[in-house]
């Protein structure tokens, strides 16, 4: 894939009636207004975004709509994982109606995966349903959140928990916008792209291991390579999944546990989602090799890989006291539990697949190594 910039690659998500491309490139930010103009119902666009986005990246996407004879309001929400919330929910909302958005007009998620997930759910009941479009600016965006149509909001008993599917109408990805985004979210998102290896892409996992750290230092061509990829992947599971039915649970890889340590700490930055994704990965692994499902030496790949790009493995790394008994409570609110049974994906590396009925003193024996920080 060419490095230069403009559009480098178009990934179709093959949904039907509710099909849409996901658009890749450098410096599309530009372009975006030309891009979203044909798809709209009429030319009002309203872009949702974030404190730290809009300073940033809300001057170019409001030009860009404007040169496209595409008119625009914006709504500033706060920035961070505690937007997610039914209070703000209810704020978007409101501010939403007080601007008059029609159920003609066009939400326009500018931002990571937090102002993706509230515009999506504030599109799908809206007026009982608008359109709305992803333009993703951070990596776990790019790669993850702002394909699929999972959208919502948190709630005191976990992550995601009320929300709806609704399918975005275009996803546009502009690589130059991470060159702004911050270290630690760049990291946290990564594990979003590990993920896709861990499931099904062996090969992808083992190009990770060599080209991993390159996403880091901003290397164009790398990051085009792992987004394109993720995205790919992504697509692929939706196209064949959309409602998570079967296999689209893999895309839950490491999450059983992750939103477990999400949830205990807060939703208030001590643990971005991406960083609870990773240590999750590392339980989910470590499960599977006690229940002799994967080779320990799978394990102590995955392990060395976060080592390598400096990415927490284990729950002790939080700096934050936690607990088995309420952190298992959590899990057993997870939108997978099926008969009162928690469902765990589970696997080798690139073989990932979900198990019923797995031995819960197991699954405490894994969390509480992770906590202290044994054997991992
Ligand atoms: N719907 C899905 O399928 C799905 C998938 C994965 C994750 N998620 C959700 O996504 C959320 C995490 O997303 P996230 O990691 O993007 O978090 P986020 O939305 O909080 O963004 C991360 C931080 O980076 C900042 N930021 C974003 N883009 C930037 C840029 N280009 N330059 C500078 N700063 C920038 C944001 O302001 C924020 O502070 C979680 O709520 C998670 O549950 C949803
Ligand atoms: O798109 C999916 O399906 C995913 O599971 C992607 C996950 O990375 C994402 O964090 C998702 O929001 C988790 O889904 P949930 O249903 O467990 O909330
Ligand atoms: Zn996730």
């Amino acid at each position: 894939m060419s490095t230069a910039t403009g559009i480098l690659k178009t990934v179709p998500v093959d949904l039907g009636d509710r099909a849409y491309d996901i658009q890749i490139g450098v410096g599309i930010m530009a372009q975006m207004g030309t891009l979203v103009g044909p798809i709209l119902k009429q030319k009002h666009a309203i872009i949702i975004t974030d404190e730290n986005v809009a300073k940033l990246h809300l001057a170019a996407a409001e030009k860009s709509l404007a040169n496209a004879g595409i008119k625009s309001d914006a709504i500033i929400l706060p920035a961070g994982e505690a937007t997610k919330s039914f209070a703000n929910f209810e704020k978007l909302t409101n501010q939403l109606l007080e601007l008059g958005a029609e159920r003609k007009d066009t939400l326009l998620a500018l931002g990571g995966g937090v102002i993706g997930d509230i515009t999506g759910f504030a599109a799908a009941v809206l007026r009982r349903g608008m359109d709305f479009i992803q333009v993703p600016t951070s990596l776990l965006a790019q790669v993850d959140s702002s394909v699929g149509g999972k959208t919502g909001i948190n709630t005191p008993f976990g992550k995601n928990l009320v929300g709806a599917f609704h399918q975005p109408k275009m996803v546009v990805i502009d690589l130059q916008v991470l060159d702004t985004l911050p270290a630690r979210e760049l990291q946290a998102g990564y594990a979003e792209v590990v993920k896709y290896g861990l499931i099904d892409d062996p090969d992808f996992f083992s190009w990770l291991e060599e080209n991993g750290a390159r996403l880091r230092t901003g290397d164009r061509e790398a990051q085009a390579y792992a987004v394109a990829k993720s995205c790919e992947a992504k697509a692929r599971i939706v196209a064949e999944d959309e409602y998570e039915a079967g296999k689209r649970a893999l895309l839950n890889l490491g999450h059983t546990f992750g939103h477990a340590l999400e949830a205990e700490c807060g939703y208030d930055g001590t643990l971005l989602h991406g960083e609870g994704v990773a240590i999750g990965m590392a339980m989910a692994l470590d499960t599977s090799v006690r229940m002799g499902l994967a080779p320990k030496d799978d394990l102590t790949r995955y392990l060395a890989h976060l080592k390598s790009v400096n990415m927490m493995a284990t729950a002790s790394q939080i700096g934050k006291s936690l607990d088995v008994d309420t952190l298992l409570a959590h899990m057993s609110q997870d939108k997978k539990v099926d008969a009162g049974e928690i469902v765990f994906i589970l696997g080798p590396i690139g073989g990932a697949a979900t198990h019923k009925g797995v031995d819960l003193d197991i699954i405490k024996a894994v969390i509480e190594d992770s906590i202290d920080g044994r054997g991992l």
